[in-house]
């Protein structure tokens, strides 16, 4: 807008200035005062018109001349010299420039200055930097845009989530013909919720989807539309979508979704209402634009559990991608592509340092590669060797709040019997949902998964398969108490102690499924305060001791039960946890070879990486892992 103004402007003047040239220069040639003057005297000159210091006329041959006069000079004694000369003397008051050019040239220094400040505005708000706004602001979306040709991520330069990758690919080939696409039957996605922990890789993924689709990329933080004043937020969300509609077919990508995506009237004193004003534009604005409108919503977060369930309903962001930690493999696939950047010497082998940092994200990757080419740089050497790598790597370890980023050697051997335990009960358990694959490397988003669950009471369970999921609980336990003893066992089972407490409660007092306890509802649904599921104290005490030992029966038979599997398998259960030492993720394949008793193949993209095996990993690092995945490794 104020680039159109000043272009405007410009045009102005040069058209302006175009046409006073045209109007002094009519066919007429141009001859010097002092040729006039002889011409005059010569009696060569018919006739004369006076325009201030501007003479034109025309000669006896008839052609046309113009000429001016000097300023100091008197008119009147030429004039009476051309009079005398028999020439047609004419005079006409100067000439004035037209209104238009005069009130245009009066405004011209105005109009430049409102030219300048829009401009600053607009880039105050455009946010090059993000930076706040000023009260002009208020109610712009803040929204970064890329065009698509300022864009040059593509899946290339994201590495090591293959899967995330195979996730996207419909929203490319959406963007990149929306018609077609439909025409061909696709379901047309509109939001997708992109899941995982910090610098996976999220918004670099969200980026490569708009630059291998070539469209626009709008790209915003949840955390900026939420502002102190009420209805800034709403309106932000209000003006994107309206900008976003003009670029379509486009991306936009909203980090930390859960800024504003946090459920509503969660918290005390019913919650923030301009978070959820905004949070209801947004909704709003989901269901409002057509499918074929070309715009697609992606979110981030990291926290898809405290999400608003309303953000998750059909139409809205109904898909989710997880990117989850890269294991061994995507580790050595992710420095690849960050060595690209730099020169690495002879010694630098991608998949020694892969094997030596589980637990990294992609973000730290990159990072390592950057921090060793800072000490390099610092050495004045010409490459990063393997020395630079390491000590980058402890800077990156010991850094303050990375106290966990590695995972011992212990903590990947404790991890690799627990899912190994929680996965081969699974597979031999009744009714068991099919295993997608097995993994060390933690994933907060399973664990999210199954805490679900017994929430999820709109859909039927039956009685077998809830006890399968308690059975399969315990065996990330069982199998940590059989192989590293009662007293090396891990805090990591916690999480799947209070999941399994937490479904056989429900199975007593809210599902009807314990025949002491009889069909009955010992819970009063609503009253939970704050989300809490306590609520059987209207009870009688003996009543409660019933639902207790009810509850307790159901555990420990399925813990007798995990148990007894496990110790049947013992074999297998070493097998796996050697294969998931190795390649650390595991799949459907692999697991067939176990339980069958073969030795496991290799699993996908590892077949290529032929004899060049790398080293045994490296030394342990000292860190006592808390947060481990608990979850049972099925989906
Ligand atoms: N899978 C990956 N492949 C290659 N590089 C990666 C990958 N993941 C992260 N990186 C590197 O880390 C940087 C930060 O990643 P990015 O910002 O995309 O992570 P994020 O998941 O969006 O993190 P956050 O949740 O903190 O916003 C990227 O710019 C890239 O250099
Ligand atoms: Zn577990």
């Amino acid at each position: 807008m104020a680039k159109n103004l000043i272009l405007w402007v410009i045009i102005a003047v040069v058209l302006i200035a175009v046409f006073n040239n045209f109007d002094m220069s009519t066919n007429a040639e141009q001859v010097s005062y002092s040729r006039f003057v002889q011409q005059v005297e010569q009696d060569q000159v018919r006739s004369v018109t006076y325009t201030g210091l501007n003479i034109r006329g025309e000669l006896r041959d008839g052609s046309s001349f113009a000429t001016t006069r000097p300023e100091y000079s008197d008119p009147n004694v030429l004039i009476g010299e051309m009079i005398d000369h028999g020439v047609d003397v004419s005079v006409q008051p100067p000439e004035q420039p037209s209104i238009w050019t005069q009130l245009f040239l009066a405004a011209f220094p105005i109009l430049i200055i409102l030219g300048v400040f829009m401009f600053f505005m607009r880039q105050m708000q455009g946010g090059a930097g993000g930076g706040k706004g000023g009260p002009m602001s208020f109610g712009k979306s803040k929204a970064r845009l890329l065009s698509e040709d300022q864009i040059n991520t593509t899946f290339k330069d994201v590495a090591g989530v293959d899967e995330a990758k195979e996730d996207v690919q419909e929203l490319v080939d959406f963007l990149r013909d929306p018609g077609k696409y439909q025409r061909l039957g696709g379901k047309i996605p509109r939001g997708v919720l992109m899941v995982g922990q910090p610098g996976t890789g999220k918004t670099l993924l969200a980026k490569a989807i708009a630059g291998e689709a070539k469209v626009p990329f709008f790209s915003i933080s949840g955390s900026d539309f939420v502002e102190m004043f009420v209805g800034v937020g709403a309106s932000r969300v209000r003006d994107m979508f309206e900008q976003a509609k003009k670029q379509a077919p486009c991306i936009i990508f909203i980090d930390e979704i859960d800024a504003v995506g946090r459920s509503r009237g969660a918290g005390i004193g019913g919650g923030n209402d301009e978070r959820e004003q905004t949070l209801n534009q947004l909704l709003v604005e989901m269901d409002g634009f057509e499918v074929n409108d070309g715009i697609i919503v992606i979110a981030a977060t990291n926290r898809p559990d405290v999400l608003d369930p309303a953000l998750k309903r059909p139409g809205r962001f109904d898909r989710e991608v997880v990117v989850g930690l890269p294991d061994v493999r995507g580790r050595e696939q992710i420095l690849k592509v960050h060595m690209r950047k730099v020169p690495v010497g002879d010694d630098v082998d991608a998949s020694v340092i892969a094997r030596g940092t589980p637990g990294f994200s992609g973000a730290d990757l990159a990072n390592l590669i950057n921090e060793a080419a800072l000490f390099a740089a610092r050495l004045n050497r010409r490459v990063v060797t393997a020395e630079e790598i390491d000590k980058a790597k402890d800077k990156i370890t010991m850094g303050a709040e990375r106290k966990n980023k590695v995972m011992s050697e212990e903590d990947k051997l404790n991890t690799a019997y627990h899912e190994s335990g929680h996965a081969i009960v699974a597979y031999l358990a009744k009714e068991s949902d099919p295993i997608h694959k097995v993994t060390i490397i933690p994933r907060g988003q399973a664990l999210g998964f199954v805490q679900q669950l017994p929430e999820a009471d709109q859909v039927g369970y039956s009685r077998q398969y809830l006890l399968t999921r308690i059975t399969i609980a315990y065996g990330g336990r069982i199998a940590e108490e059989m192989t590293v003893g009662w007293d090396g066992a891990t805090t990591g089972a916690s999480q799947d102690i209070s999941y399994a407490t937490g479904l056989a409660r429900q199975m007593v007092t809210k599902w009807g499924f314990s025949k002491e306890a009889g069909p009955v509802l010992y819970e009063k649904e609503n009253q939970s305060y704050l989300g809490s599921s306590g609520g059987t104290s209207d009870f009688s005490p003996e009543t409660m001791t019933k639902i207790d030992a009810e509850v307790r029966k159901i555990l420990t038979d399925c813990y007798d039960h995990a148990k007894s599997i496990l110790e049947e398998n013992r074999d297998k259960l070493e097998t796996m946890t050697k294969a998931l030492m190795e390649y650390e993720t595991i799949f459907p394949e692999q697991i067939e070879d176990i339980m069958a008793g073969r030795e496991p193949g290799k699993p996908k993209g590892w077949e290529d990486r032929d004899a060049a095996k790398a080293p045994e990993s490296e030394p342990a690092e000292d860190s006592a892992s808390d947060s481990k995945d608990d979850s049972p490794t099925q989906h």
